[in-house]
């Protein structure tokens, strides 16, 4: 099931489970709306088997007679159990159903969404309220309607019979229950707001948590011991969701007492109101008791389940609004598709006075930016922290696209290209490089997925980034599974964790690879003989190192220096250094890092 583009309302609480499993839904929504037909049809008989039981008292009528009205007691609560079994049984099925819908369906549309949206915070509180169970959102609130519709046709069946009966008590019950369903409402959307609200203190709470008790940062949090400090803050949080949870439910309980105070006091009424249509003979004394039972019975529907599914209607509407806004969100075309396996030649990517600032802010990370990469040619950028290179890469590989200016790949617009064609063009490994908790070799091939058998270029990356003899000393060599979730998965440094992200590069055949700092972990002579090797291995091809480690990037045909969102200079190492600028102040003061 496809969730199309559109403003999903209180029609697709039916009209979603329908679409995922017609049977099980069809068959939910007939026996719900009977059980809700249920208790007039009992109140009747009873009423009739009270009445006979008076007369057979009275000797009014034979014993027999008793017989017809206590074989249909018995058979309306045998239907009750065996609709009620049915139910349950179709709710599970709706529920598997739509679980293998939905998640498939999020799963795809979170992979397709545009870059954006993954680093925005409020597309990410957005997607986390929506992706939460969504199945079982959207079974309860299918049985929450139901459920509903079955009470209000309850209600309507008593009314009915105390309306033809006595017309006016019919009457006082509506008066009540109008109000209290609209308190009901109100204090359901006010709840799911503040769910809204508490979202937000609950994510930072399961943060800071993780600061707390998580593995990454155990060494840092015994150096610092920073434990106690966390420890505040997090209880701060907690209490803040804790406190605007309590008084949402307060203030809900309240209401619904309130109400359910009222109800009951009015139902009393009717009772002693009714009191005299019995005595004049309009209506049975069997009548009488088994209203009266009815009545109590509706008080506890109205004071409690009235609210709560008024409560639960105003949530489910809340998240038909978030469920609407998740759909809307846009997709990028071809974001989960393979890279092409018709990998074109990179022969110049140009960025023409291009600038860019991230959606949502207002300050230009690149200004008016122009610099050309040519093929079979070594580059650089290098800047302060902050400067916008990764940036750059993210514009280079289309993760983002709203920019101006232009950015030509072999003198086309990058915006005109596939998706698949971009990913098949550049491989790079980012600052915070995926860990991938697998085998060492797997880990390596999915640095080309086109090729399934690649052994011999995984051997090959792995003698480039100098990494063999580690391996060789897992305990299963290549095939060891890191990291800590397998008992027998083996945790590697930091340092040969990025020489495996780099190894993904190599054995990638894209034309362009960028090396985006991954190499923090190396001391600066490791990673200076690493970006050479890498060059090495990439002769013929066009690469791009990011590093604030000058030595690492000084091999590069041109290096940029980028800063204020522009290219300050470029040049070779050679022309930089005689410029006596920027660069050569950068150099001079990590000279004495080759040393
Ligand atoms: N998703 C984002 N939303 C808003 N601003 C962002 C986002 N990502 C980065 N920035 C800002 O853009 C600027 C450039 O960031 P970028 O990561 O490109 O710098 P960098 O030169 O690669 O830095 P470093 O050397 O520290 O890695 C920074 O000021 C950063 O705060």
């Amino acid at each position: 099931m496809k969730l199309e583009k559109q403003k999903y309302g209180l029609g697709d609480i039916v009209k979603i489970p329908l679409k995922s499993a017609p049977i099980s839904a069809t068959l939910m929504g007939v026996l719900n709306l009977f059980q809700g037909l249920i208790p007039t049809i009992q109140l009747l008989i009873t009423a009739q088997f009270l009445d006979t039981a008076i007369a057979i008292f009275n000797k009014k009528q034979d014993a027999s007679s008793i017989i017809t009205p206590l074989i249909l007691l018995s058979l309306t609560i045998a239907y009750t159990w065996i609709s009620y079994q049915i139910i349950k049984f179709s709710e599970v099925k709706l529920e598997n159903k739509l679980r293998q819908n939905f998640r498939v369906f999020l799963v795809e549309k979170i992979a397709n969404l545009k870059y954006k949206h993954i680093e925005s915070q409020d597309s990410w509180d957005l997607i986390s309220r929506v992706v939460k169970e969504p199945e079982i959102q959207c079974r309860n609130a299918y049985d929450q309607l139901l459920a509903m519709i079955s009470m209000i046709l309850r209600i309507v069946g008593i009314l009915a019979i105390l309306f033809a009966k006595v017309w006016w008590s019919g009457l006082f019950i509506v008066a009540i229950s109008a109000p209290l369903f609209y308190i009901a409402l109100k204090g359901g959307k006010a709840s799911y707001e503040a769910n809204r609200e508490t979202e937000k203190f609950k994510r930072k709470v399961e943060y800071l948590g993780e600061v707390l008790n998580g593995r990454e940062s155990v060494e840092e949090r015994s150096l610092f011991g920073y434990s106690e400090e966390v420890n505040k803050k997090w209880h701060k949080q907690y209490e803040t969701a804790r406190g605007i949870e309590f008084k949402v439910n307060l203030i809900w309980f309240l209401k619904a007492k309130g109400g359910g105070v009222i109800t009951a006091i009015l139902s009393i009424l009717i009772v002693f109101i009714l009191i005299s249509p019995v005595q004049k003979g309009l209506i049975s004394v069997g009548l009488f008791i088994s209203i009266v039972n009815s009545v109590f019975s509706l008080i506890q529907s109205l004071s409690w389940q009235l609210p709560q599914y008024g409560d639960q209607l105003a949530k489910n509407k809340e998240y038909l609004v978030d469920l609407t806004n998740f759909v809307k969100l846009d997709s990028k075309d071809g974001a989960v598709d393979k890279p092409s396996e018709d990998i074109k030649k990179l022969k110049t990517l140009e960025f023409k006075n291009v600038s860019f600032k991230y959606p949502g802010t207002d300050a230009y990370i690149l200004k008016n930016i122009s610099f050309i990469i040519e093929e079979g040619k070594h580059y650089a950028f290098v800047g302060v922290n902050g400067c916008g290179k990764t940036t750059i890469t993210k514009l280079i590989t289309g993760l983002y696209d709203e920019f101006e200016g232009e950015i030509l790949l072999n003198g086309k617009s990058i915006k005109e290209y596939a998706q698949k064609d971009l990913k098949a063009m550049c491989s790079v490994v980012y600052q915070d490089f995926a860990k991938y908790f697998v085998s060492v070799r797997d880990n390596i091939a999915l640095g080309n997925v086109n090729n399934d058998n690649q052994n011999e270029e995984i051997e090959k990356s792995i003698e480039t980034i100098d990494l063999g003899k580690a391996i060789d000393e897992l305990p299963k060599g290549i095939d060891t599974i890191l990291g800590k979730i397998k008992s027998d998965g083996i945790d590697v440094s930091g340092g040969q964790w990025q020489r495996i992200a780099m190894a993904r590069a190599i054995v990638s055949p894209a034309p362009l690879r960028i090396l985006d700092e991954p190499t923090a972990a190396l001391d600066p002579i490791s990673e200076s003989n690493m970006y050479e090797r890498f060059e090495k291995i990439s002769r013929g091809g066009t690469t791009i190192f990011i590093s604030h480690r000058l030595g690492s990037t000084k091999l590069a045909d041109e290096i940029f220096v980028i800063g204020n969102g522009d290219i300050l200079e470029k040049g070779s190492h050679e022309e930089l250094m005689d410029k006596d600028g920027v660069y050569a102040e950068m150099f001079e003061s990590q000279r004495s890092w080759y040393l």
